[in-house]
């Protein structure tokens, strides 16, 4: 059996061996010469997997180790009777810590006090859940909007766009949708963008394309900067528009998923389910073999302060986001090329998930990093 699998998937070789020969290959520029005589593809997000890739091949499974799905036309392979599975949630966790280490780097770049502020999340799946819960969890005032959740699951706390659109900060987790009945395309344009108060912060790592950026260049003039940003996904991608990198406080090339775990996980999810599509038991690789644990098992707080600052000194010393932004600043200084942005993705510095950590006290500031996160006892 012939494997095809991009080679940015972290232990692909490891676990997909025993199934057949595995080939690696860069997923951005795959070609149909490439797939055509194989049996099974393994792609991440960079790969559009439409009928011009496939058809003609002896592809019958694609797997996709990760959450989005906007790059597989799944009506096509439904018709061509191509089986699929992607990785559902496998890095919200990654994502979440990204929005927390984003907020941490706000307050102690800018003193911005977020756990007291109206927070508003976009999208209710896997990760605007998390997102939330984690928020929810810290006693903070946050609300959620996603169209196609039913507002009758528990305390959440529901809402229109338009009141998100009222929020101090806002977290933007939903799809890259063009078609249905609310379409993601350009959800935050102009219109949108000029409800939102000066002083907002926006965090946006759902996909690039979900925030007008012409639009949002154009408010942050009217408010005169005074808004804080932290971009992780762009409209256009590998290209990012500079002159909207240049105005943002964070920059980062679609890496809010990029924990440790969070890839290996989504490796995982895939190679389960073509065990189960091959109707094979997965031998005995357990799941601890297949992820990692973190580097820093614990931490003892020695101060109880629920304070903004004791979490984001605990959460930057996890994983502290300004890492990802410098990088790519110095990179695009350097190289003003396409590939910078595929570069730092693919030669990315390792972090671990909060989730990792052990937080070795008790006391108001320990709770608080067990609702951000981390393990606590
Ligand atoms: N930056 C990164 O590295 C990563 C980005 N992502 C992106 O984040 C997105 C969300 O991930 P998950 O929560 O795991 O996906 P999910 O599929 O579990 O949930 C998406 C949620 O968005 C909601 N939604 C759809 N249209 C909406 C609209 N118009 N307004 C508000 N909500 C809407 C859906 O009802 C659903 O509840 C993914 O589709 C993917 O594109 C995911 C992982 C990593
Ligand atoms: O899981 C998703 O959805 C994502 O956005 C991925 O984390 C992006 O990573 P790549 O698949 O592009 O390596």
């Amino acid at each position: 059996m012939k494997i095809i699998a991009d080679e940015n998937m972290p232990n692909v070789e490891a676990l997909f061996s025993h199934l057949g020969t595995v080939e690696l290959v860069n997923g951005r520029n795959l070609t149909h010469e490439q797939v055509k005589d194989a049996d099974i593809l393994l792609v991440r997000s960079v790969t559009k997997v439409t009928q011009a890739l496939l058809a003609g091949s002896s592809v019958r499974f694609v797997g996709s180790a990760t959450i989005g799905v906007d790059h597989i036309d799944l009506e096509y392979l439904a018709q061509a009777n191509i089986a699929f599975s992607s990785a559902p949630g496998c890095n919200a966790e990654a994502v979440a810590d990204y929005v927390f280490s984003a907020l941490s780097h706000l307050y102690m770049t800018k003193k911005l006090p977020w756990l007291k502020r109206k927070i508003g999340v976009v999208g209710y799946g896997n990760v605007g859940k998390t997102v939330y819960q984690r928020f929810a969890q810290m006693g903070c005032e946050v609300c959620v909007y996603d169209p196609f959740k039913v507002p009758d699951q528990g305390d959440v706390n529901f809402v229109s766009l338009a009141e998100i659109l009222t929020c101090d900060v806002i977290s933007l987790h939903a799809p890259l949708t063009t078609s249905g009945s609310y379409p993601t395309k350009d959800m935050l344009g102009a219109e949108e963008l000029s409800q939102l108060s000066s002083g907002v912060a926006i965090i946006s790592a759902g996909r690039g394309g979900v925030i007008n950026e012409s639009a949002l260049i154009e408010r942050h003039k009217q408010l005169q900067g005074n808004m804080h940003l932290v971009l992780d996904v762009w409209d256009g991608e590998p290209l990012i528009n500079q002159e909207l990198a240049a105005i943002v406080d964070i920059a980062t090339p679609h890496i809010a998923g990029y924990s440790k775990q969070g890839r290996e996980k989504g490796t995982w999810m895939v190679y389960l389910a073509l065990c189960e599509y091959l109707k094979i038991d997965a031998p005995s690789v357990v799941r601890g073999d297949a992820i990692s644990a973190g580097w820093f098992a614990s931490f003892d707080l020695s101060i109880q302060l629920p304070h903004e600052e004791v979490l984001a000194r605990c959460v930057q010393a996890i994983y502290d986001v300004a890492r990802d932004d410098v990088r790519l600043r110095y990179k695009y200084r350097e190289n003003k090329e396409s590939n910078v942005f595929d570069w730092l993705r693919k030669n990315y510095v390792e972090r671990d998930e909060f989730n990792t950590c052990l937080i070795g006290s008790t006391g108001d500031a320990s709770s608080l990093l067990g609702a951000i996160g981390f393990s606590v006892k």
